[in-house]
């Protein structure tokens, strides 16, 4: 299976999200294998899903809270996801961890939650430029991922991200994303063993249309967790034709 997922991030008005899905919609050819999804902001869940998940593409919250309900000002939780269309949620996107402060205890609450309200798990791990130069990569990968011995198995998806890639328009080299994904495979099957859990392995950080086929070539790439490129319906259009 090959899965490309938009995370839009903090980006789009209501206009601006339907003229991108039509667009979209208009130039969407997957393959028999391919899924596509996207993860617009809360405010545009609702509208994004009506448009596109009766065509097949999934819906992703970008975050989502642990607690089903309450006074946590500013929150959304996974029920409430669910309500808006989603079938998804990253959990973990390095700008949260980075600029929100979220660990990876919190982390485990939130992957239990979203299993609890059967939504799909897409946890976000990679090592920042600080870890890469130290020679600590594979272990913050290893931390990032041991919250799976907390959580127990369940249906995921993982995109590896390294921090330093992210929006840079400097994508990993081919034989470090190759060593990455190698590693996180077998942390997954380490953690996963004995269950029916196949685990997607995305790649995200400055994946453009012009640098996909490439990384799709890698083992163990799956697809692509896309920002910036995203945006463009074009080229989101033609990143899930690739990835066909
Ligand atoms: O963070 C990302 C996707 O979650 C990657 O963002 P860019 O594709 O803009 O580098």
């Amino acid at each position: 299976m090959r899965c490309v997922v938009a995370n839009w991030k903090m980006n789009l008005t209501s206009d601006e999200a339907k003229a991108f899905c039509e667009d979209l919609l208009g130039r969407f050819a997957p393959g028999a294998g391919t899924e596509a999804g996207i993860a617009p902001p809360f405010t545009l869940l609702h509208q994004v899903s009506g448009l596109v998940r009766s065509k097949g593409i999934q819906v992703f919250g970008q975050n989502g809270h642990a607690e089903p309900k309450g006074a946590f000002t500013g929150e959304v939780s996974m029920p409430q996801l669910r309500d808006a269309g989603c079938s998804g949620v990253i959990l973990g996107h390095s700008e949260r961890r980075q600029l929100f402060g979220e660990t990876d205890a919190a982390l485990a609450k939130k992957v239990k939650a979203a299993w609890q309200w059967d939504l799909l798990p897409l946890l976000c791990i990679g090592e920042t430029l600080e870890q890469r130069d130290a020679g600590q990569t594979l272990e913050a990968l290893g931390q990032q991922l041991s919250i799976l011995a907390e959580t127990g198995p369940g249906p995921l998806w993982v995109a590896y991200e390294p921090v330093w890639a992210i929006g840079t328009g400097r994508r990993a080299e081919a034989a470090q994303v190759r060593e990455a994904h190698a590693f996180i495979r077998t942390e997954l099957q380490r953690h996963l063993a004995g269950t029916e859990y196949q685990v997607p392995i995305l790649y995200g950080g400055s994946v453009t249309p012009e640098n996909f086929p490439e990384l799709l070539g890698i083992p163990e790439v799956a697809g692509g967790l896309v920002g910036g490129a995203s945006l463009d319906s074009r080229k989101f259009a033609e990143l899930v034709r690739q990835a066909g």
